[in-house]
């Protein structure tokens, strides 16, 4: 299948002029009515950013918590108490959403080219600028991260589409969105239909609308039509009527954070379609870099799930009425057939 990869855009983009620099990202709260970009050179609005969801999924924010600390560091050059200061707005942005651990680990990889620097004699302004280039290298990684998470997953389809001497086109579902728009560029889940569709393995993307912010039914699906990927729209409690139907053979999802025993967070609905999946004998994949692994983290049962505003589920408030919004739910790791990352795949039940 031919692809337009290059209708996709950069989700995240940095540039320096006059010695200020400034991130550029695309407004996912305005997408799929129109693609605007947002541009900030202030830390305490890209902070806003990652809170409102303009930018998110797990590897995005990674970065823009990364660009976000660079944001600070020029900001706090030129004054007194550069360290204690960069140091504070460090701790806010790794605050700004607790379930991603690619956020902390965004910031942390700017801490550790803060230390370097300074142990290195650098001023504060050499600072930010390590930190601008941390920055830039961070965005580029990403998308070769995502493309090699791409080829070892369209390794795995290419099996499971094998009939015979044949090849059958597969119908696959997601939920949320792990896709380009989640990471700089190219997506992890969407990163292996896209190398998998590239291949002819791909017939259909069946995507969840995924409530209550829709970043299926707004993102996913926006961002297959433009890329050229077959997609059809489904409400979420429509999967397990299509999977008793025979017509997902693969369900593959993104991850906020993967503990050390292989138990996988991602957005609100992930764990139903686990529990699907396993009761028809279907597949499911989780795609995912290594930094959203968190040995540190031993079970899902540690991982902090965000709970937030209870108007995206109910906008106006019904008296006696109470509303739960967790953000992400934990897949247990025996439900998962295989999680894909950048250096292979992992059968976290065996
Ligand atoms: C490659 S993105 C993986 C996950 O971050 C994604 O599936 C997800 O759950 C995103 O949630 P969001 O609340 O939109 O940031």
């Amino acid at each position: 299948m031919e692809l337009a990869l290059n209708n996709l855009p950069r989700t995240i983009a940095v540039e320096l002029e006059g010695g200020v620099p400034s991130i550029v990202l695309v407004d996912q709260c305005r997408l799929p009515g129109e693609l605007v970009y947002l541009r900030t050179s202030d830390w305490r609005e890209l902070v806003d950013a990652v809170k409102t969801l303009a930018v998110r999924g797990a590897p995005a924010i990674g970065v823009a918590g990364a660009a976000a600390v660079m944001l600070a560091a020029f900001e706090y050059a030129d004054g007194d108490g550069f360290d204690r200061l960069l140091e504070e707005a460090a701790r806010a942005i790794a605050a700004a959403r607790p379930t991603a651990v690619n956020l902390v680990w965004g910031v942390n990889k700017a801490r550790e080219v803060v230390f370097e620097a300074r142990q290195a004699g650098a001023s504060p302004r050499e600072t930010a600028e390590a930190l601008y280039r941390l920055t830039e290298d961070l965005i580029a990684e990403d998308e070769t991260v995502n493309r090699r998470i791409g080829s070892h997953g369209a390794a795995l389809l290419r099996g499971l589409a094998a009939s015979g001497t044949q090849v059958r086109p597969l119908n696959l579902l997601t939920h949320c969105n792990a896709g380009s728009l989640a990471t700089a560029f190219y997506g992890t889940a969407l990163g292996v239909v896209y190398a998998s569709a590239q291949e002819g393995l791909v017939n259909r993307v069946y995507a969840d609308e995924t409530r209550p912010v829709n970043q299926g039914a707004r993102l996913t699906v926006w961002e297959l039509a433009q890329a050229g990927v077959p997609v059809t729209l489904q409400c979420d409690n429509m999967a397990a009527s299509l999977m008793e139907k025979g017509q997902v053979d693969a369900v593959i999802v993104g991850a906020d954070r993967i503990a050390a025993n292989g138990d996988a967070a991602n957005k609100i609905g992930t764990l139903g379609l686990a529990v699907l999946a396993n009761f028809y004998g279907i597949p499911f994949y989780v795609a995912a870099p290594m930094s959203t692994i968190d040995c540190s983290t031993k079970s899902g049962a540690d991982i902090p799930i965000e709970d937030r505003d209870r108007a995206e589920v109910l906008p106006d408030p019904i008296p006696g009425v109470e509303v739960r919004n967790p953000a992400f739910d934990v897949t247990p790791y025996r439900l998962i057939t295989a999680i894909v990352t950048e250096e292979g795949v992992w059968e976290p039940a065996r």
